[in-house]
């Protein structure tokens, strides 16, 4: 078939999918109208994963899951835009990889708000100013974001979703000869993260290497100056014009980050593949077996604990902890109900939303 004749059976095709979309966007519209006119929320994580978990059952193409993932997930934002515009914040700086998390799940067209701290993405949702925040929680590689933990604790937001991310680096510069390279910015952690590639490449050559506060600022720097180079994510690469010499050079390809999105007063209803996560501040008994019994509530029930992370009690001289703690299951099941009531006012539900990780 000739190029010509392919394009215009593309051509055919778009006209089907345009009017498909259109019809799907009048239901999506209804779907609205009486979601406002129940009061309910609009963002139904657990109804998007149904509908790409039958996709994918469904499919017989060339698409592969992630495909499907990403033109769907574009879909449903610009669904949830349809029924009610609503404001994201993430942490920024834009073309972070929180950046690339939230445009993921909230696409293109959703309106953004980009804040500088962790703190200030949590204030914008407490404060009203997003509907939702996207913060990361923990790296595989690097262990758990501090900050993310603290104030899950501290603020009063619940946890609608999380988001995945592999994590990958690029190195980028304007120079095309690693020659002509003085210096290298990016972000401590994404130095040590890319160690193999720059003792195998650069080790030798002089170069500098220039730690600042974020992979984006790196690109940033990198596109000002022909004689730098900025080890960043190929999003904000491209966002400074920046151009790609090596791909993918981090050391691991395990490399994953894990990202929350944040609400206020949020409930999933559940989707029979669910985490729950919670804050536990344990009685104060001063006797053995207090975080063993705890533990073994859960190891009882057959409840899969997938993270326990223990954190000081600030404003105390004596040396105490609390805990996060993450569990396979939903707040509604009958086995995490019986926990929560067991120990009342000592554990703080911060959400049960579908499992990713
Ligand atoms: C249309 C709905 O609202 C949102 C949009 C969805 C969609 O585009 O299919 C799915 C779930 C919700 O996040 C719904 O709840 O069904």
């Amino acid at each position: 078939m000739e190029l010509q004749d392919l394009r215009n059976r593309i051509d055919d095709l778009d006209d089907q999918l345009l009017n498909v979309l259109n019809e799907r966007m009048e239901l999506v519209k209804k779907v609205g109208e009486l979601k406002r006119s129940s009061q309910s929320i609009i963002y139904r994580p657990e109804r998007e994963k149904q509908i790409l978990d039958r996709l994918e059952k469904r499919n017989n193409g060339l698409l592969t899951r992630q495909a499907i993932d990403a033109i769907f997930f574009e879909i449903f934002a610009v669904s949830r835009n349809l029924e009610l515009p609503e404001r994201v914040s993430y942490l920024g700086p834009e073309g972070s990889f929180t950046h690339q998390a939230a445009e993921g799940r909230f696409g293109g067209m959703s309106e953004y708000l980009v804040l500088p701290t962790i703190h200030s993405v949590f204030e914008s949702v407490e404060t009203g100013r997003a509907k939702f925040g996207v913060v990361p929680i923990e790296n595989n590689q690097e262990g758990i974001v501090i900050e993310t933990v603290d104030f899950l604790r501290e603020k009063n937001l619940s946890i609608v979703a999380e988001i995945l991310l592999q994590v990958h680096f690029t190195f980028a510069s304007q120079s095309d000869s690693l020659k002509d390279i003085k210096r290298i910015y990016s972000k401590d952690i994404a130095f040590r993260q890319c160690g193999k590639f720059i003792s195998e490449y650069l080790e030798g050559m002089g170069i500098e290497l220039i730690p600042v506060d974020s992979t984006s600022k790196a690109a940033k720097l990198a596109g000002q100056e022909v004689d730098s180079a900025a080890i960043c994510s190929s999003i904000s690469a491209r966002l400074f014009g920046v151009p790609i010499l090596f791909d993918n050079i981090e050391d691991s390809d395990q490399n994953r980050t894990r990202f929350l999105i944040l609400a206020k007063d949020f409930a999933n209803i559940k989707s029979g593949d669910d985490k729950t996560t919670i804050i536990a501040n344990l009685p104060n008994t001063n006797r053995p077996g207090v975080l063993y019994e705890f533990l073994k509530d859960f190891n009882d029930r057959g409840i899969n604990l997938t993270k326990i992370e223990s954190r000081p009690m600030r404003g105390e001289a004596a040396f105490r902890a609390w805990f996060l703690v993450e569990f396979l299951g939903h707040i509604d099941d009958e086995p995490v109900k019986e926990i929560m009531h067991k120990y009342g006012t000592h554990l703080k539900w911060l959400g049960s939303y579908v499992r990713i990780s």
